[in-house]
């Protein structure tokens, strides 16, 4: 992936909050209102000081202002500074006015204070709000489209991925990727608005001071950007072994009864203790370069506050300054620099940590989707001929060991296509191939002589149903996990099919019948009736081609001739594709296809098979025998 520094990356992250564009502006807009409310209170310390306090008035009376100016005779020229001071606090000159307004008694101040109270309500409320509103929806519309990223990919992606990786990124990594965004709309946003007002207010009150703290800036910002690397390295493999410690539990709890049946709590309990011991270990790392960073920060700060005061004695001594001023510039430098610098280097470290877990988020990002559709790629609306598989090979490694190899086989519409032999011969491989979840790796599967690579994905798979060996059910209702098939048909059109499936008298006579909901992976239920489930969910999308891979294989003998009797129904008229262990339920196929190591070695009806002395009679023989033992 692309290498991008800082500002890139913050600025891909800032790209996802362009459609709420105006929430932005409005957040900034009560940021603006909030900070100069926040200002304006301020400014109001020196006329308390200087007027009410020393003038010992309530009235106004312009103090004679001790100024580096006094002394200077009439006739010199100020010089530019001068020049450029009086230019700006001109701009500002309507602080003056509002302070010779609001400023005649304490009363007055108290009710200018007041009449600012509502003000900042609204725009400390906005300014929270309209943050906040963009931030949450940038996490959404990230997780979002991370998954609609991923989901397209092929299913070699899923395969050759820890899943659990992918969750972690998907919720630790991305609730990183929101303190982030928390760092940029909280303290990168709104802090320097904060630091530009504190930092005029000051120089209002004492230019030359206020140059003093510019000059110290880079002595605050350098540990800062040092330990800010150290803190995204740290940041960023923390997060893939908190990424390791998640795969580790989904895969503990998901084979949970293997662990139990095994005896094997103690020993996963220490895999356990030991990736959560890394993960500590490398967390502790980077909780030492950001105590290291703020630590640092809190020194120089400190240090730097401690100059300040000598300074301010020494100013306040020689009279260049008055006591109002100088307690109107600490206010500004400490309650507004001070700690806007404080959150900077915070937010700057917190940020660097972030930015580990949006990297690993762009990362998903940046995988192309190996099965796209191609541009000229037509819709399948039908199948009208059949499938056919020209000269197929196919590999699971990039073509160093051949799992298919020179397959032909054309499928008539209407045919009914077994294909047997040993385990791993690649039966399982050659029908997944029909619905793309791999492409070949020579040759081409075609559907009525279009290379299946040129129509649409999601027509293509429009016009398959698959009743796989692994038969996964949702943490759903039973309906819902039959409405899978065909979302939107009726009820009578789901109970049709669970009739057909042989596992409607068993949902009736659940309590809560079809709205039962299926526990965790299925194990509520058994492996026969999770495999009625699946038959109903592919009965009631009534596709043109039907694949059952195994379909039959975890029913008893009486459920087993009862769907048999409903497949049967279900694949009249219809392209099936039945790869099966068991002999006794093909002996009816149009045609049987035997497969050894990658190749197709025989073809034909169950009688013609067994009239020749090949693999078939051999398979056939020794399965009958073990039937008969
Ligand atoms: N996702 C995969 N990645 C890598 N190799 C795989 C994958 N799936 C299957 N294989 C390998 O490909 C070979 C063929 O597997 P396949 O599942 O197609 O055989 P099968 O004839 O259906 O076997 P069975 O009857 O036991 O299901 C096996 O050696 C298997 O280990």
């Amino acid at each position: 992936m692309k290498k991008s520094g800082l500002f890139g990356e913050c600025a891909r992250l800032l790209l996802f909050a362009k459609p709420y564009w105006k929430y932005v502006a409005l957040a900034i807009f009560s940021m603006v209102i909030y900070t100069s409310a926040n200002g304006i209170q301020i400014s109001l310390i020196k006329p308390i000081v200087d007027k009410l306090l020393l003038g010992n008035t309530n009235t106004i009376v312009a103090l004679p202002k001790i100024d580096i100016d006094q002394d200077a005779p009439s006739h010199k020229k100020p010089s530019l500074v001068k020049q450029f001071k009086k230019q700006v606090f001109h701009k500002f000159s309507f602080i003056e006015k509002l302070q010779r307004l609001a400023t005649n008694s304490f009363t007055s101040i108290g009710v200018t204070m007041a009449i600012f109270a509502p003000i900042i309500f609204l725009s400390c409320y906005f300014q929270q709000y309209f943050r906040n509103l963009v931030m949450w929806a940038v996490v959404v519309d990230i997780r979002n489209k991370v998954c609609d990223h991923l989901l397209p990919q092929p299913l070699s992606f899923f395969e050759n991925r820890k899943s659990g990786d992918l969750l972690s990124r998907l919720t630790n990594d991305i609730a990183v990727t929101q303190s982030g965004l928390t760092v940029l709309f909280d303290d990168i946003l709104l802090q320097p608005l904060k630091l530009i007002c504190g930092l005029t207010l000051a120089f209002y009150f004492s230019w030359k001071l206020s140059l003093l703290i510019l000059i110290a800036f880079p002595a605050i910002f350098i540990p800062v950007l040092v330990m800010g690397k150290k803190i995204k390295k740290h940041g960023k493999s923390s997060l893939r072994h908190l990424s390791d410690l998640t795969d580790a539990l989904r895969e503990m709890f998901a084979g949970i009864r293997i662990v139990k049946a095994f005896k094997m709590e103690a020993e996963e309990s220490r895999e356990i203790h030991e990736i959560s011991n890394r993960f500590f270990m490398k967390r502790m790392k980077l909780a030492k370069a950001k105590a290291i960073n703020t630590s640092t920060s809190e020194f120089v700060y400190t240090l730097g506050l401690a100059i300040l005061i000598i300074l301010g004695g020494y100013v306040i001594m020689s009279k260049k300054i008055t006591p109002g001023e100088l307690g109107g510039f600490i206010t500004a430098i400490g309650f507004m620099v001070i700690t806007t610098i404080k959150k900077l280097a915070k937010g700057y470290a917190s940020l660097q940590e972030s930015l580990a877990g949006v990297n690993r988020v762009f990362e998903l990002f940046a995988i192309e989707p190996a099965i796209k559709d191609h541009p000229e790629a037509v819709a399948l609306k039908n199948i009208h001929e059949g499938i056919s598989f020209d000269d197929v090979s196919f590999s699971y490694d990039n073509g160093k060991d051949y799992i298919l190899k020179d397959i032909n086989l054309t499928i008539s519409k209407g045919e009914i296509v077994a294909i047997v032999g040993k385990s791993g011969a690649g039966k399982s491989t050659l029908i997944n191939l029909i619905p793309r979840f791999y492409d070949p790796v020579k040759g081409s599967v075609k559907i009525d002589k279009i290379d299946i690579r040129k129509i649409k994905h999601e027509s293509l798979l429009a016009q398959i149903a698959i009743v796989s060996q692994q038969t996964f059910l949702f943490n759903r209702s039973l309906r819902e996990n039959i409405l899978y098939g065909r979302k939107g048909a009726s009820d009578e059109e789901i109970y049709s099919a669970a009739k057909s499936a042989n596992i409607h008298d068993y949902i009736i006579d659940l309590p809560k019948g079809y709205d039962t909901v299926v526990g965790e992976l299925g194990l509520k239920l058994s492996g026969g009736q999770r495999q009625r489930i699946a038959i109903a969910r592919a009965i009631l999308k009534n596709a043109p081609i039907l694949l059952l891979d195994e379909a039959t294989s975890s029913l008893d003998y009486e459920s087993e001739k009862l769907v048999q009797d409903a497949l049967n129904n279900l694949i009249t008229g219809k392209t099936t594709i039945i790869v099966a262990h068991r002999l006794s339920t093909i002996l009816h196929c149009d045609r049987i296809i035997v497969m050894k190591n990658g190749c197709i070695v025989e073809a034909g009806s169950h009688k013609s098979l067994m009239s020749e002395e090949g693999e078939y009679k051999r398979v056939y023989q020794l399965h009958s025998d073990t039937l008969q033992a």
